[in-house]
């Protein structure tokens, strides 16, 4: 379990993290999810005392990361992949980190094997692809088989096949009781693994719930219209009182209402209609919603 409490971090006069306290449980993945610069790394950093909160404080299943006997063994993690200036090889580094926190060497081989890089073990780790260090860095993270992982942007440079592969991987992480912390900023791939959200924007907590909760809580259904007179139909609804909007591609979105309703305006006016669906918000408009709002809530201040 991560505990994290009023945590704060500040660069000069950038508030990068504001506050933020909430909890990641066992046995679920949690997705940290949040647009860029939102402060994700930077608490990630922060969990694992790479970085001196400005307030608050962190604990990794009751203790700072500082305090863990052999922290490789209680907490993995994976950060923002960086070309690996390493003239050792997968293997030799692997062995390096095992022997530094006394992991059996046998769990090497365990772990380049989860991580697929059986077959470029003896490469240097300097010359690897994007994709290559990234499986080098999960595999870095679970060599200690900890109970808790972080995964910070894991899916960055994977090609299909790679994603896939995480996607699974955190999820069998979590289904074995770990707790598995992961960012993002994309909600599409988080909907797809993660059961709990944790969303940051600017460095603020704005949700900490559930998946379905939240495209739930940011979902506004509403009916998408097609006319050849939207100007007609934008008054019948208005004298309606229905809230509507004009869509990108000109078509008509009415809120608070049934297709029913507009196909029977449509009909007591003699407009011609040629859609009516009922669209609920997708989670991207529920992201969109919540942290767009943010930033023009927030727009001017700090
Ligand atoms: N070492 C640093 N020095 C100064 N400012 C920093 C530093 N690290 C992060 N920041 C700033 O803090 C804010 C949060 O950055 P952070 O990298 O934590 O966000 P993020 O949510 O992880 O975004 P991304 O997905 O783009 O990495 C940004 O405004 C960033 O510019």
């Amino acid at each position: 379990m991560i505990e994290v409490e009023n945590l704060s971090k500040r660069y000069g006069n950038t508030l990068a993290v504001d506050g933020v306290s909430f909890t990641v449980r066992p046995g679920r993945v949690t997705g940290f999810l949040g647009p860029n610069g939102a402060g994700k790394s930077t608490t990630m950093r922060m969990i694992l005392d790479l970085d001196r909160p400005t307030g608050g404080r962190v604990r990794i299943d009751g203790r700072s990361y500082r305090e863990l006997p052999d922290p490789l063994r209680r907490a993995g993690a994976l950060l923002e992949a960086k070309a690996l200036h390493n003239r050792r090889s997968a293997y030799h580094h692997l062995l390096w980190l095992a022997q530094s926190n006394r992991i059996p060497k046998s769990r090497v081989r365990e772990v380049l094997r989860l991580a697929g890089l059986e077959g470029v073990a003896g490469k240097r780790a300097g010359r690897f692809s994007l994709g290559m260090t990234q499986r080098l860095g999960i595999a870095a993270a679970l060599l200690g088989d900890p109970p808790v992982l972080l995964f910070d942007e894991p899916v960055n440079g994977l090609d299909p096949e790679g994603v896939l592969w995480i996607r699974n991987l955190l999820k069998g992480l979590a289904a074995e009781g770990r707790t598995v912390f992961v960012s993002s900023h994309l909600i599409s791939e988080m909907a797809l693994t993660a059961g709990h959200l944790i969303v940051l924007a600017r460095g603020r907590l704005l949700a900490d719930t559930s998946v379905q909760e939240f495209a739930e809580s940011g979902a506004r259904p509403h009916v998408r219209i097609r006319t050849p007179e939207p100007e007609r139909m934008r008054d019948v609804l208005a004298a309606e009182g229905l809230p509507v909007k004009q869509a990108d591609d000109g078509a008509l979105e009415v809120y608070d209402t049934a297709p029913e309703r507009i196909g029977q305006l449509a009909l007591a006016h003699g407009l011609v209609v040629s859609e009516t669906t009922l669209r609920s918000a997708s989670l991207e408009e529920a992201f969109m919603r919540l942290t767009g709002d943010s930033v023009e809530y927030r727009g001017g201040g700090r």
